[in-house]
């Protein structure tokens, strides 16, 4: 057990791709619809985001721990995106009610670790 699932939503993940300037789909070419979850370990206290790819094969295609002063920004209300150490995400969300409730849950993990 360990992890609880604090939110599920549908958004395209996508990584920037800083050489080339552009923004890219994360784990394939075209771009095509995930679950993204937050995942809560209690007993670590440790949040992390995992999407999986909704289509046959649910390739994993983010899982990224969530850190302490991590600033997230709503850049549009259906594209948001934050870093981590190493790259740039952004969530193409379903709808604004999916991206809205993603940030509420993002935000709260953020402020707890
Ligand atoms: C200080 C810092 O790190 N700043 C970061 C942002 C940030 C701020 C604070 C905390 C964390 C972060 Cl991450 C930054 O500015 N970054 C992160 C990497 C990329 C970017 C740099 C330049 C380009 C210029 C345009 C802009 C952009 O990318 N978009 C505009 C808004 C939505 C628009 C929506 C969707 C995506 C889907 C494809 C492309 C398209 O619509 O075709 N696109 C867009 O064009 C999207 N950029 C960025 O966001």
């Amino acid at each position: 057990m360990g992890e609880t699932s604090i939110c599920q939503v549908r958004a395209t993940v996508m990584l920037y791709d800083d050489t080339n300037k552009r923004w890219v789909p994360a784990g394939s070419e075209n771009p095509s619809f995930s679950r993204v979850q937050i995942y809560h370990n209690a007993a670590a206290n440790t949040y992390r985001v995992v999407g999986r790819k909704i289509q046959a094969d649910q390739q994993v295609v983010i899982n990224c721990a969530i850190i302490r002063g991590m600033k997230y920004n709503q850049a549009t209300p259906n594209f948001h995106q934050w870093r981590d150490p190493k790259q740039v995400w952004g969530l193409n969300f379903g709808s604004k009610e999916d991206a809205a409730a993603f940030a509420a849950a993002m935000m709260r993990a953020i402020d707890a670790v």
